[in-house]
């Protein structure tokens, strides 16, 4: 075994940072990128204060934390940051406000002042788009105001009951019909409560009223933030509208989902811009974005200014989950923001159709913070639910080894003996979810242990990286192949060939199974275990998910909220009761202002 020489802090060290910079920076609390980018702006504009310095350091970080904004008065009042020497919250906030980087032409600086008293800083870039975001939503009519005809409530009575089952179904038709009132519309839930199945419905109602109209069909785009969540998508669109009736179908054909980048049409010259925005809008009368939690706020801005202010939009997804990897948490502070006005309507949907009674439960004591009652129902281990802790009798890596190996093994032999479909069914039987990916509750670590444990069954040690029986995870769009980032797969042996180089890869498209030479998959991993980041928007039969110790602060109630409702039938946490505590208690809170600034807006005007 080699040491690494390489200390994993020293690229976090800024070697020119000094004074205020280089102290908050030793600590830990600022990167080398936050304070290059402070020291240069402060350069660019004159500014030798090294309080507005530190002021810029810790925007820039909250944007790396996926924040649009910092609260300056919030972070020095964090207890865990308490040592350091931070200026006086008031006064420091006046000091920047008062700073050439706030006060130029083109200033680098913005301050927001919200209602409830407190200042928010911003960079100009975030500024400006959240003030866009928020003049564009504001900017849409509501349908009220429109020349729309308002839906007849005979016709809509019987077309409720035409595309929902009459039992069952209440929760949707609500849904729907709030929806069909307004111009833009946001639909949450939790997983598996029918929020496709309420937007299929929607869809029929709305074709249905065109037609009625004596308007052109209707053309409808379905678009989501990543490859894999609009394969899903479409796949789980086009399963609710072939259950609709025969003529909704009919006015519902040809439906196809893309990523957000394609509805936008990417441009060669620029990743941060597309062919469509406000001079060369969407030609579609309706826009359905589905996983809205994982759309930026860069992005939403992209969006609101190519949707034409008269098209429907309709806005979809879960705002508990994990949020975009970029900056912004749109979804959430839509759902959040006291409108007094309605220039959008927001509904949610409460009643899950997919697990068990007892998962359900889990997942609303961990979205809710009720740590104790996570903990309880966990420890009853009811239907569906259960703890493996350290010091309960058993030995955890044994536990996980008995419920992890076999399900391994299985696959393995399925693919060793070339049933790719059975392999692949296999495989969606079961995860193994870890919050991190390096370290001991790393995914590295747990898929080389995995591979150990199957070396050991087998008798036969896994000699190369790719075997029969080896999950992966595309980690890459490849439209020519038709894989998306997100898609997973199983390596088999082709029935009767024993050569080395006859390994195929069986991968699960949103097209079907493609049956592909492992050398042409390039960007893949190995997924016996997988991050849980990696898992949002898929399903498992059973997810197990490893627990990092308290004090990982990786491990978020949102993180294990998102792991839990993988699960379809069971969750096994392997954990102690203190290690739940920490994930629900620890929060992955964004700052940002739109909530404020819809509110305030809105109170304006009203
Ligand atoms: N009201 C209902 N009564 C019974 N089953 C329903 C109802 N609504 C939806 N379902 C079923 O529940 C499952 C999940 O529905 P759907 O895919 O519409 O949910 P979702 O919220 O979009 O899920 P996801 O978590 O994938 O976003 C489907 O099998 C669907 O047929």
């Amino acid at each position: 075994m080699t040491e690494s020489v390489v200390d994993p802090h020293a690229w976090r060290l800024a070697a020119s940072a000094t004074g205020l910079l280089r102290t908050f920076n030793d600590a830990e609390v600022l990167d080398a990128a936050d304070v290059h980018v402070a020291q240069r702006l402060c350069e660019l504009a004159g500014e030798d204060d090294p309080a507005v310095a530190l002021a810029v350091a810790c925007a820039v970080r909250g944007v790396r934390g996926g924040s649009v904004c910092v609260d300056l008065v919030g972070l020095v009042a964090d207890p865990l940051l308490s040592e350091l020497p931070w200026p006086e919250p008031e006064a420091w906030l006046d000091t920047v406000e008062a700073s050439p980087l706030s006060t130029g032409e083109t200033p680098a600086l913005r301050v927001l002042a919200a209602a409830d008293g407190s200042r928010l800083l911003y960079l100009d870039r975030y500024w400006r788009e959240e003030e866009q975001v928020c003049d564009d939503l504001l900017a849409r009519p509501a349908v009220d105001d429109s020349s729309d005809p308002a839906p007849d409530d005979a016709w809509l009575d019987d077309a409720l009951d035409r595309v929902f089952e009459r039992e069952g179904y209440d929760e949707q038709r609500a849904a729907a019909r709030v929806a069909l009132r307004h111009r833009t519309s946001v639909l949450t839930g939790g997983p598996g409560t029918g929020k496709t199945t309420a937007v299929a419905g929607l869809l029929a109602l709305l074709a249905e009223r065109a037609e009625l109209d004596g308007s052109p069909r209707l053309r409808i785009a379905l678009a989501a933030p990543t490859g894999k969540a609009a394969a899903r998508l479409q796949e789980a669109v086009q399963e609710r509208v072939a259950a609709l009736p025969a003529a909704d179908q009919q006015r519902l054909t040809g439906l196809r989902a893309v990523t957000l980048h394609r509805l936008l049409g990417p441009r060669p010259d620029t990743s941060s811009r597309f062919r469509h925005h406000r001079d060369n809008r969407l030609p579609h009368d309706v826009v359905v974005v589905d996983e809205t939690s994982m759309v930026s706020l860069t992005m939403m801005a992209r969006l609101l200014e190519a949707v034409r202010p008269t098209s429907r939009l309709i806005l979809v997804g879960d705002p508990f989950q994990l949020a975009s990897v970029e900056a912004g948490a749109v979804l959430a502070d839509l759902v959040d923001a006291r409108v007094p006005q309605q220039p959008f309507g927001v509904v949610r949907l409460e009643t899950s159709h997919r697990f068990g009674h007892t998962i359900g439960e889990l997942a609303e004591a961990v979205r809710s913070g009720d740590a104790e009652r996570a903990v309880a129902l966990l420890d009853a281990g009811a239907e569906g639910v259960e703890l493996v802790a350290p010091g309960d009798g058993t030995d955890s890596a044994v536990r996980v080894r008995e419920l992890v190996a076999p399900h391994a093994l299985a696959v393995l032999r399925a693919a060793e003996a070339g049933r790719a479909d059975e392999a692949l069914r296999l495989l969606d039987q079961q995860r193994l979810l870890c919050a991190h990916r390096e370290g001991p509750f790393g995914v590295r670590h747990w898929n080389a242990q995995v591979e150990r444990w199957l070396a050991e069954e087998t008798g036969e040690p896994l000699w190369s990286s790719s075997y029969a029986g080896r999950p992966v995870l595309v980690t890459a769009n490849d439209y020519g192949l038709g894989v998306h980032n997100g898609d997973v797969g199983v390596v088999v042996r082709p029935p009767g060939d024993r050569g080395p180089q006859a390994l195929r890869a069986a991968v699960a498209s949103s097209g079907g199974r493609l049956d592909l030479a492992t050398s042409r998959l390039s960007q893949v991993e190995t997924m016996h275990a997988l991050t849980i980041h990696k898992s949002q928007g898929s399903q498992a039969g059973t997810v197990v998910v490893l627990l990092p110790p308290p004090e990982s602060r990786l491990l978020t109630r949102e993180l294990f909220y998102t792991a839990i409702t993988r699960a379809v039938e069971r969750v096994v946490v392997v954990g102690s009761p203190d290690d739940v505590r920490a994930a629900v208690e620890r929060r992955a809170l964004r700052a940002t202002g739109l909530r404020q600034r819809l509110t305030q807006r809105t109170a304006k005007h009203g």
